[in-house]
């Protein structure tokens, strides 16, 4: 008894039926029965549910078997079950075969155990979720750690994998853990020849086998390399690396992305562009050091500013209206703009801008990358000047000529004006290169384009075709005779020696000159016919200029003859004037006398003053020849008076130019002063066109003469545009009907209503109307009519010589009324 009470468990002995014969104490303990109820339990009843069933088995197998054991929750009468190890064996018992049991209480294995299944089973659904790959190794045989370590990492190439989970599989390119078992590490790591790999493993024998974090670069089965953080722990057991386990991480996106940054990084601080980035603010949060360099700021200069700090303000609001708003529809923006340097220099900048969006696919910042393109403007602009210029004199070449020939002619085109083209070739200029040598003939060539600069306005063009061959484009040339003058001055600047080399060349230039519109509709027929015409100015003489026309060199010749001449014909007493009588319609009466300056040209006879005023307008002449006339008809007018003679007003014609001086009040005062003539026999002539110009002095000149007593006409009426309205608020006395329409008046229905109409008129406004140029007693019927009151013409007289007119004067007045002639 006492050993079944020494017993570490319960000890009890069953019948075939499985009543209990036999108990200890401890028995009775854990089951709660007490010794009476124990001799009628079966031993089924202390079990519950599947235990029961197991047990009733294990009995039954025990008693077949003659041994067994079971596993089952013993429940005792409190209902509580307790975890037991049963071990049976049939003893003979009292001649009966029966069933001798030790039950061991294995509470505390079983709590153990369960921690352990749960433990394992968090472990492994840690494992198994866990996105690191999860990996245990067994080598091949156990490895001593004393071997070389090339030896050792050899070996551990050649262990493989035993467990691992499915993020390990599938990191390495395989589908599931399974596929991967069995695997050896060398095919893990994708071969041993990555040198970042075998590093890994040699540093991992190195430290001890164990790793934390260390980067391995390894090819997966796809070829694709891959690199991993790697934690590692060897098992070393007897001197001998046996196993190991490993975790790693997927870290390719990580890398290729610091790979990336770090590329990122090194071209924007590396990169020959200025890179500035700002906030969606327009704040600057950084620049490069490229920027630094073009910009000449410094970064902490700018950083927080608005980029608008670097603009030149060369550009207006509708192109930062167009950038932003294609930034805003594009994300980008490219173009050129002109910054600003911290020195203050202006600077062309290629831009690119790039907006940067976030996660929300809002703005978060704009990259400016500005390329400073000055080098590159700069060789274009070079470039373009050697492209349109000639490398010897830097004049414009032909290419740049014909440029601006064809914009010339638009120009003319619209504004109905013209210009002319000068085609200049230097005189027997081969003799300079031939015996100065070529140095010094281009020298020549240099001044001479110089000189030509030198001659023209600043909006003309001198070109140099090559060679000695120059052409002038002249812009705005509204006669063909201003042309003939430029080539005048140019004969005269060229006329000057040049000095090269301490000696003095003197050059000559053949010209000739063509105009536009006229003389060509295109650029290479107004130089081709510029050309001919240079060619027959060599013909005849050289040193000279031709006109495309004979007729135009002709005019051209004679106008610059006559200019000159005209400079003397006031002191060689040349000019003179005529007079011719104005009278009055009604009564046949002489009502006026208008001087008409002639001049008598010692070779080309008598001249009109068609051919000289304008001349004499142009080169300022007229003032001189002007106050001359004045003084003369004055003075003329007042010997009149004085012989008793009547002649009613005597009209001057005043040419734009006196009045557009502002002297005419004084010049005339004078001229009255000097004869004695009383202002109000003096009548001024002044066209319609220069009246409707309005011309503030020469109205305000007109009004005082007015206000003195000297009367005004308006010549030519009928030529012009005159506004009624500002007819009226002029001082004016006198209409005078040009006689273009009084020519035509007795056949031509039109003239006939316009000089109608304009009698009407004028006697409306209170004037005097006076009809030039009267031929035919038709038209003075006409005239007298329509309420005309005056008319000049050859009816009654041609202008005559002073002579004349005082005979004539004397012939019209009543006998006895004058006694002498000047
Ligand atoms: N600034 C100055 N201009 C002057 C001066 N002297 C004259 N002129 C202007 O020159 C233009 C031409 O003048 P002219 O050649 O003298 O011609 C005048 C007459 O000869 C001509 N005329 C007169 N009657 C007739 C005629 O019946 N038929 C006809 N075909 N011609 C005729 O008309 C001219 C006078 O014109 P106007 O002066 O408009 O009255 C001329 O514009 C003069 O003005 C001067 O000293 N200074």
């Amino acid at each position: 008894m006492d050993i079944i009470e020494s017993l570490p468990g319960i000890f009890y002995v069953l019948d075939p039926d499985g009543r209990f014969l036999l108990w200890n104490s401890r028995f009775l303990q854990v089951s709660g029965y007490g010794a009476a109820e124990v001799e009628r339990l079966h031993a089924l009843d202390l079990f519950r549910g599947a235990d029961r069933d197991r047990v009733a088995r294990r009995i039954r197998d025990t008693f077949e078997t003659g041994t067994g054991d079971v596993e089952a929750e013993l429940v005792g009468k409190s209902g509580k079950p307790t975890p037991f190890h049963f071990t049976g064996q049939l003893v003979d018992f009292s001649g009966e075969q029966c069933l001798v049991g030790l039950g061991v209480d294995v509470s505390d294995r079983k709590r153990a155990e369960d921690f352990l299944r749960e433990s394992e089973a968090r472990y492994r659904s840690f494992i198994e979720n866990t996105t690191e790959g999860v990996y245990s190794f067994e080598l091949e045989g156990p490895v001593p750690i004393e071997l070389p370590v090339d030896e050792q990492v050899r070996r551990i190439y050649r262990s493989r994998i035993v467990a691992c989970n499915d993020a390990l599989a599938q990191m390495c390119g395989y589908e599931e853990a399974g596929d991967l078992v069995g695997v050896t590490m060398q095919e893990l790591h994708g071969g041993s020849d990555i040198p970042e790999n075998l590093a890994l493993l040699e540093e991992w024998v190195a430290r001890g086998y164990h790793v934390a974090g260390a980067e391995s670069l390894e090819i997966d089965r796809d070829g694709n390399a891959r690199w991993f953080a790697n934690n590692c722990l060897g098992m070393v057991e007897d001197g001998c690396l046996v196993r190991g386990w490993g975790a790693r991480v997927d870290i390719t996106h990580r890398k290729v992305t610091e790979q990336r940054l770090r590329l990122s990084a090194s071209v924007f601080e590396n990169i020959a562009d200025g890179i500035f980035i700002t906030d969606a603010d327009s704040s600057i949060v950084d620049v490069n050091q490229a920027f630094v360099e073009i910009t000449g700021f410094a970064r902490e200069d700018v950083i927080g500013r608005d980029p608008r700090m670097l603009q030149a303000g060369r550009h207006d609001d509708s192109f930062f209206r167009e950038l932003q708003r294609t930034l805003g529809v594009k994300g980008q923006w490219r173009g050129e703009i002109w910054y600003r340097r911290k020195d203050g220099e202006v600077f062309p900048v290629l831009l690119t801008i790039n907006r940067v969006l976030g996660d929300d696919g809002g703005t978060t910042h704009y990259v400016f990358a500005a390329t400073d393109i000055s080098q590159i403007k700069q060789s274009e602009e070079r470039l373009d000047f050697l492209a349109h210029h000639d490398p010897l004199t830097g004049l414009p070449n032909r290419a740049l000529l014909n440029e601006r020939l064809e914009w010339a002619m638009q120009h003319v085109r619209r504004q109905s004006r013209s210009f002319a083209v000068v085609f200049i070739d230097l005189d027997h200029f081969k003799h300079v290169n031939d015996s100065l040598g070529h140095p010094a003939g281009d020298r020549v060539l240099q001044d001479v384009g110089q000189r030509l600069v030198g001659v023209l306005r600043q909006d003309d063009t001198v070109a140099r075709l090559g060679g000695d061959e120059f052409v002038l484009l002249l812009e705005d040339i509204a006669h063909p005779d201003k042309a003939a003058k430029v080539a005048a001055k140019v004969m005269r600047a060229l006329a000057e020696p040049f000095e090269v080399e301490g000696r003095d060349i003197r050059v000559q230039a053949s010209m000739g000159i063509c105009m536009y519109p006229g003389d060509g509709d295109d650029a290479a027929t107004l130089l081709r016919n510029a050309d001919a015409a240079m060619f027959r100015a060599k013909d005849r003489g050289r040193n000279t200029y031709e006109f495309y026309t004979e007729e135009l060199t002709r005019k051209a010749f004679e106008r610059v003859l006559l200019e000159s001449n005209l400079r003397l014909a006031v002191e060689r007493e040349e000019l003179f004037l005529n007079y011719q009588p104005q009278i009055e319609l009604a009564t046949g009466r002489v009502v006026g006398m208008e001087a008409l300056i002639r001049w008598n040209h010692p070779e080309l006879g008598l001249l009109s003053p068609t051919r000289f005023i304008p001349l004499a307008e142009d080169s300022g002449l007229i003032h001189a020849i002007g106050e001359w006339v004045l003084r003369e008809a004055c003075r003329q007018a007042r010997a009149w008076c004085e012989a008793g003679l009547e002649f009613g007003r005597l009209g001057v014609n005043v040419s734009r130019a006196q009045l557009q001086r502002g002297r005419l009040f004084e010049d005339i005062q004078s001229a009255l002063a000097a004869s004695g003539l009383p202002p109000e026999r003096l009548e001024l002539e002044v066209t319609e066109s220069f009246i409707m110009e309005q011309d503030t002095l020469a109205v305000e000149q007109l009004d005082r003469l007015r206000d003195c007593g000297v009367s005004i006409a308006i010549d030519d009426f009928g030529t012009g545009y005159s506004s009624l309205s500002y007819l009226k608020r002029l001082p004016v006395h006198k209409l005078k009907i040009d006689k273009s329409f009084v020519l035509d008046i007795a056949d031509d229905d039109n003239d006939m209503a316009i000089v109608a109409a304009v009698i009407s008129m004028g006697r409306k406004l209170g004037l005097t109307v006076l009809a030039e140029g009267v031929e035919s007693a038709r038209q003075a019927d006409f005239l007298l009519e329509n309420g005309c009151h005056e008319a000049q013409g050859f009816l009654y007289a041609r202008p005559m010589p002073h002579e004349a007119v005082t005979a004539f004067l004397r012939e019209q007045a009543p006998k006895g009324d004058s006694d002498s002639d000047q």
